[in-house]
């Protein structure tokens, strides 16, 4: 790929930028003298200048970003460097062309960037983060000559890693690299059988220059794992190590970081540093194509062997320089989508749709009548809105469309079969809570609703990107009372986004409705007695439908649950 004197001239501008040491004034801010000697003419001018200078990030680094936006998608077939083969899975997976930001990141890892620095990518939900980073780190060990863990992947939940997963099969086995799971979904003696190689005498270690210890033998090269199994495995399993670890993805990093799960994160990168201290270290197997090595090395920090390169990446990502710094960055290149720091996917469309509360999922229900039967997610609050919702919408007879919770609450083999029946179209709507659903991607999700209005624009965003997706258009529609209307037009505006208009859910659908609404709630009462009956698990307060109370904490608190799958 090309690069212009001028993106040269920026990207080594940019790296000036971040050897500098860590201040709070940046060299892209603007000083008041500046501003007095500036041709700013009114006020106003004076006011937004100094709007933008309060939001701009603590971090000096972040202050210069590379901007994704500027990048246009590229055919596949132009990508300079791109193995024939992955060339050809690529196709295999429909992909014809790279979006923006898989360019950019391509152009920072495979050249002309040559990985010199760690890169925190800020894009869009449905921009393409997952092949963005899956892409250059298999053409990247595409050229290895034996096998040992070199890739690491972490992600927040079990689905999200699976998601991940066929990404990565999809591209690695082209180039003869294998994928390893380590999210609990099998036994851990069977995570291990696939995992770990069991010592043989083969023939290439005798021929090989890049000698492993039999007993450190990895059957995968790039492993995507949940931080509980990961430290399971760290903790106790035989011969797993990460001591020959090149590159480290923590994907929805900002979730990550707010984790400390038996200290995953430093745990991890104390271990593949360890090699560091090693005197027969195992290097990375790869021939050092475009001088990738050589430039690592030199540019480690004085360190002698090969740096741990890092991708972090979210559709929301911290600007919090202390959760940050936890991540140890290595003069870290930010990558984000324009100017905001928020960012909705273009083709998104928001509603509000105003109703009483008590008449909460008569107005769902109304406003799923209207859409159709078209693929939708309907977020609530908490697992037991989740849970108590579905059952409700379920007692009420002849309903068009087949509707289905989806929850941490359930067994993995359930949520399993609910997304696979979801994805086929078998089911319309998925009742779900904030935790399950961060980066999930189902082809065809036309519409999102927000049952509870999301406490936070981040929780806003990853709920509306679920659907426009890979460019796609679609619709988040938010269920208010009158209360909350003002707090949501502000909550909108941290995206820049102040068009939501109304969306008016036929009256007389939701009165059609409303006849079966007593028996529904009775029939309800009487399910969440028997359960709680059953299994004495299962609170809930029947009265009141609407869940809004407490929305902060129990979202939060079932993200930060859910991480220890
Ligand atoms: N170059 C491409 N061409 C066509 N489709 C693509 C391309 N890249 C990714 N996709 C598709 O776009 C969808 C979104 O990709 P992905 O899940 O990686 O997004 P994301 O940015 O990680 O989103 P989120 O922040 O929600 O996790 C997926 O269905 C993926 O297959």
């Amino acid at each position: 790929m090309e690069e212009s004197a001028a993106e040269q001239k920026g990207r080594k501008k940019r790296i000036r930028l971040a050897k500098k040491p860590s201040k709070m004034g940046g060299e892209s801010s603007i000083s008041t003298r500046e501003l007095n000697s500036s041709s700013l003419e009114t006020m106003e001018e004076l006011a937004a200048e100094q709007n933008k200078k309060k939001s701009l990030p603590l971090i000096p680094w972040m202050r210069d970003p590379v901007d994704i936006s500027r990048y246009d998608s590229r055919p596949v077939g132009s990508l300079p460097f791109l193995d024939n083969r992955l060339k050809k899975a690529l196709h295999n997976m429909g992909i014809s062309s790279l979006f923006p930001v898989q360019v950019a990141v391509w152009q920072e890892t495979i050249g002309p960037g040559f990985f010199e620095r760690d890169l925190c990518i800020n894009s869009p939900t449905g921009s393409g983060k997952t092949i963005a980073y899956a892409l250059p780190i298999v053409q990247k060990l595409s050229t290895r000559f034996i096998k040992c863990l070199r890739a690491l992947v972490v992600l927040p939940t079990r689905d999200l890693a699976l998601q991940v997963k066929e990404v990565f099969d999809a591209l690695a086995p082209a180039v003869g690299l294998s994928v390893g799971l380590a999210v609990g979904q099998s036994s851990i003696a069977d995570e291990i059988a696939e995992l770990i190689r069991k010592p043989t005498l083969d023939a290439d270690i005798w021929f090989d220059s890049e000698y492993v210890p039999p007993e450190q033998r990895s059957a995968v090269d790039i492993l995507v794992a949940t931080p509980g199994r990961l430290m399971d495995h760290i903790n106790n399993t035989k011969g797993f190590t990460l001591e020959h670890l090149h590159y480290l993805v923590v994907d929805e990093t900002d979730r990550l970081l707010r984790e400390a799960y038996q200290s995953w994160l430093p745990n991890v990168l104390k271990l593949a540093y360890s090699q560091n201290q090693n005197p027969f270290p195992c290097t990375d197997g790869i021939v050092p194509t475009f001088g990738v090595l050589k430039t690592i090395r030199s540019f480690g920090r004085g360190k002698p062997h090969p740096r741990l390169a890092k991708m972090v990446l979210s559709a929301t990502l911290t600007q919090d320089p202390s959760k940050l710094a936890q991540l140890d960055l290595h003069y870290p290149l930010y990558l984000t989508t324009g100017q905001r720091r928020y960012q909705l996917p273009e083709q998104l469309k928001s509603f509000k749709v105003l109703c009483k509360s008590k008449l909460k999922p008569l107005y769902l229900l109304a406003l799923l009548e209207s859409l159709q039967g078209e693929k939708c997610i309907v977020f609530t609050s908490s697992v037991d809105s989740t849970h108590r919702l579905c059952t409700l919408l379920n007692f009420f007879d002849d309903l068009q469309i087949k509707i289905k919770e989806y929850s941490r609450l359930q067994r993995q083999s359930i949520r399993s079969k609910t997304l696979k029946a979801f994805r086929a179209g078998e089911i319309q709507v998925l009742i779900s809570s904030d935790a399950m659903t961060r980066g999930m991607d189902v082809e065809g999700v036309k519409n999102v609703i927000n049952y509870d209005m999301p406490p936070f624009i981040k929780t806003y965003i990853h709920r509306a990107g679920r659907t426009a997706r890979a460019g796609q258009s679609g619709r988040c529609f938010t269920l208010l009372h009158k209360d909350e209307v003002k707090r949501f037009k502000r909550l909108l505006q941290k995206a820049d986004n102040d068009s939501c208009p109304v969306y008016s859910v036929p009256s007389e659908s939701v009165e059609s409705f409303r006849s079966m609404y007593s028996t529904a709630l009775e029939r309800l009462k009487e399910s969440v007695e028997s359960e709680k009956r059953g299994k004495g698990k299962v609170k809930v307060n029947i009265k009141q439908p609407d869940v809004t109370r407490k929305v902060e904490k129990a979202s939060l608190k079932e993200e930060e649950s859910s991480i220890m799958e």
